[in-house]
């Protein structure tokens, strides 16, 4: 019997399988399952003991991490009694419990693709009488970064959050290479200095614990030119287009949830 069996191999399941199996004190066996054999292959190979399958077969812990629409017949699928962890967006403890053959422990979580280089966050709730489960299941992904318990109610948003919130980033990277770009400099340049810049403002404000703010402030002096860039962002209502943002991203969770009873 395998510690944890991964259903689905994409950039989740991929990001968790490789950082929990290869991080001291994670699963020691990890099957991975996929219906692209090679993708679960690829996987495996990044794994000190992983094995690639075509079937499901017994493991001590499920992590389901296929999309929101296939999970319920994977669910179905399992085992009396399986340990299932979901990290489908949108999709509740309840759900689960109902396409469940029969009883087991249920815990859901929100981790990020962070979590390939130990660097995740991930939010973490698991129904009454799951108790053991969850704490394992956040052992397991504190190998992988920072875990945060979270009650259900919060997770649509949790999730639009830090669930999505690397996209967030990789697009103002995207947007900060290509103004240096139209703004004259060579692409690699452009996306080397935004690049360190984003890991650099993101372990200061790690390192400091600062008000994000008053770092804002320090690096904005009056009458400089940071000044002016600000001023732009507040004229144009970034704050007001991030909020908008995260909300859509919190109600599709909530659409997510609705659709996979279809
Ligand atoms: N990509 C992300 O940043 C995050 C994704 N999630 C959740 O993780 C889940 C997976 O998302 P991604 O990895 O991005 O999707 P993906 O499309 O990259 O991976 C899903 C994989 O599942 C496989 N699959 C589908 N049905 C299957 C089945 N019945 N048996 C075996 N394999 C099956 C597909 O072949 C595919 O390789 C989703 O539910 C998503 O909401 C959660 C947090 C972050
Ligand atoms: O976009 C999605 O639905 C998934 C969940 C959070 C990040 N990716």
């Amino acid at each position: 019997m395998y510690d944890l069996l991964v259903v689905g191999a994409g950039n989740m399941g991929s990001a968790l399988a490789v950082g929990m199996g290869n991080a001291e004190g994670g699963p020691k066996s990890i099957a991975i399952l996929d219906h692209t054999l090679n993708k679960a292959q690829a996987v495996a190979a990044r794994l000190p003991q992983g094995r690639a399958l075509t079937e499901l077969e017994s493991a001590d812990v499920y992590l389901l991490a296929v999309k929101p629409h296939h999970i319920r017949n994977v669910v179905k699928e399992l085992p009396a009694g399986a340990k299932v962890i979901s990290v489908a967006a949108g999709i509740r403890l309840a759900q689960l419990n109902s396409w469940l053959v029969k009883g087991g422990a249920i815990v859901r979580a929100m981790p990020n693709t962070a979590c390939e280089i130990g660097q995740g966050v991930t939010a973490v709730c698991a129904t009454a009488g799951s108790e053991d489960l969850a704490a394992r299941a956040q052992e397991w992904f504190r190998l992988v970064g920072e875990v945060f318990l979270v009650p259900e109610k919060q997770f649509d948003v949790v999730s639009a959050l830090s669930g999505s919130g690397p996209a967030y980033v990789f697009l103002l990277l995207e947007a900060m290479q290509e103004a240096g770009i139209t703004l004259g400099l060579p692409a690699a340049m452009a996306l080397d200095l935004a690049r360190a810049t984003v890991r650099g403002a993101g372990l200061l404000s790690q390192a400091r614990q600062d008000d994000p703010r008053a770092m804002r402030l320090a690096v904005t002096s009056p009458g400089g030119m940071t000044a002016e860039a600000i001023a732009v962002f507040e004229k144009l209502r970034f704050r007001h287009q991030v909020l908008t943002a995260v909300r859509a991203a919190a109600e599709r969770s909530q659409e997510l949830s609705a659709l996979a009873e279809d």
